[in-house]
Formats: C-alpha cells, sequence, structure tokens
C-alpha cells in the first residue's frame, strides 16, 4: 500500500507520532490523516468507533488527564485543526519500564502531524493559543462508568506545561493526586 503517512516511535512504548503526506496544489491541500490498514502494517489496532471533536477558546486552559478503563480501553488518534496545543500522554501501564512517566509534543493545524495514545494512557493538552480546534478518533465507544482520570497538575506526575494552567473543568480540578496505592490500568491480553 502506497504509505501516504508515516509513522515515528514516541519514547513511551506503543506511542506514535502520524506525520501526514500533504499532497498541495494551486486549490491548497489534501492529505490522508487515518488509515486502518496501515496502521494495522505498523501494529497499531485503532479501527475509530468515535470521532470527536473540542473548541478551547481560551490560551492557557487544559482538558485532561482522562483515559477509560478496560474493557473501554481506548486508542485515540488525535489532531490539532485551527491553533496550536500542547499534548500529553501519560504511560499508566504498571508494567511499563515508563510508568507513570509522561511525554508532550506541541501539534498545530499546519504541523501535519497527529498522535497515536495507546490504550492503557492517560491523555490531556493545553491549548497553546485561543481557538483551538482538536478533533480526535477513539477505537472505543464512550463510557463514562469506565472513564477515570488524574490531576493534570499532580506533582507525582510533574508534567510541565508550557504556559499556567488555567480553565480545568470542575472534575478535573477536583482529582485526587495519586498516592502509594495507585494500581494504573491493567490492560488483559484481549483489551
Ligand atoms: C469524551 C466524551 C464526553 N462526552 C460528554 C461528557 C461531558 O458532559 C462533556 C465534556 O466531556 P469532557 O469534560 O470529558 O471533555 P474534555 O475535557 O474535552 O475531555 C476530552 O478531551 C480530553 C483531552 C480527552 O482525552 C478525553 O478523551 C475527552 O474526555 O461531553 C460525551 O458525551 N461523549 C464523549 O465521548
Amino acid at each position: 500500500m502506497k504509505q501516504e503517512f508515516s509513522l515515528e516511535p514516541l519514547p513511551l512504548a506503543g506511542a506514535f507520532r502520524i506525520r501526514h503526506k500533504v499532497f498541495a496544489d494551486s486549490r491548497g491541500m489534501f492529505k490522508r490523516i487515518g488509515c486502518h490498514q496501515a496502521l494495522l502494517e505498523a501494529g497499531v489496532d485503532a479501527q475509530p468507533r468515535q470521532v470527536n471533536c473540542s473548541m478551547t477558546p481560551q490560551q492557557g486552559t487544559v482538558r485532561g488527564m482522562h483515559f477509560q478503563l478496560p474493557p473501554a480501553a481506548e486508542v485515540k488518534i488525535v489532531n490539532c485543526f485551527n491553533g496550536a496545543l500542547f499534548d500529553v500522554l501519560v504511560d499508566l501501564r504498571p508494567d511499563s519500564d515508563t510508568f507513570l512517566h509522561w511525554y508532550g509534543e506541541r501539534l498545530t493545524a499546519d504541523s501535519h502531524t497527529s498522535l497515536i495514545i495507546p490504550k492503557g494512557f492517560a491523555h490531556g493538552f493545553q491549548a497553546l493559543t485561543d481557538n483551538v480546534l482538536m478533533m480526535y478518533l477513539n477505537s472505543t465507544d464512550y463510557s463514562p462508568e469506565l472513564e477515570g482520570g488524574l490531576h493534570p497538575q499532580d506533582p507525582t506526575l510533574a508534567i510541565e506545561w508550557p504556559l499556567p494552567v488555567i480553565g480545568l473543568s470542575q472534575k478535573d480540578a477536583e482529582r485526587a493526586f495519586i498516592d502509594n496505592q495507585f494500581g494504573g490500568i491493567v490492560l488483559a491480553e484481549h483489551d
């Protein structure tokens, strides 16, 4: 299959950057932002079940850190279609060498990159500009009864947000900090 985007591994195993191939002409540009077969060939099973978007008008706002527990653990493919954002994923797989480590990367409408957030990770982002439009594909259905989250300013995670954090939702602001009982997300073979 002609590879119209390439996958680049991120420092947290299982997470990738998708680098889009942009077809530009006098009308503008075209690019593919997702392809199940190409992802499968790279070992990523991320058939989209749901597609979500969010608009964040105010620079500095943080949404996250969210995840879904098994059997609704999800792969997310995250895109920025307006403005710029700092996208963060946290490894919550207790058997991983990078358990509780975070990685962050800037996505913009013109970076022509997406991030693949694997199952077993928490995800969130900070708006680096006003009017940030995020669109993301989810590999499982929304399951609020299986939704979990971490506080974006949890001292154990020590996420280095580029801007002062503002605009947390009540749900996010009220998340308890991680304690030594925190077991992460245990994924079974079939999850
Ligand atoms: C995710 C989702 C949410 N909702 C409802 C629940 C709330 O009433 C409202 C806003 O949800 P939430 O506060 O979780 O939205 P964000 O804070 O933008 O979080 C989202 O963006 C961060 C960065 C993520 O990674 C999460 O996947 C996703 O939850 O939409 C739905 O009805 N369906 C859905 O699939």
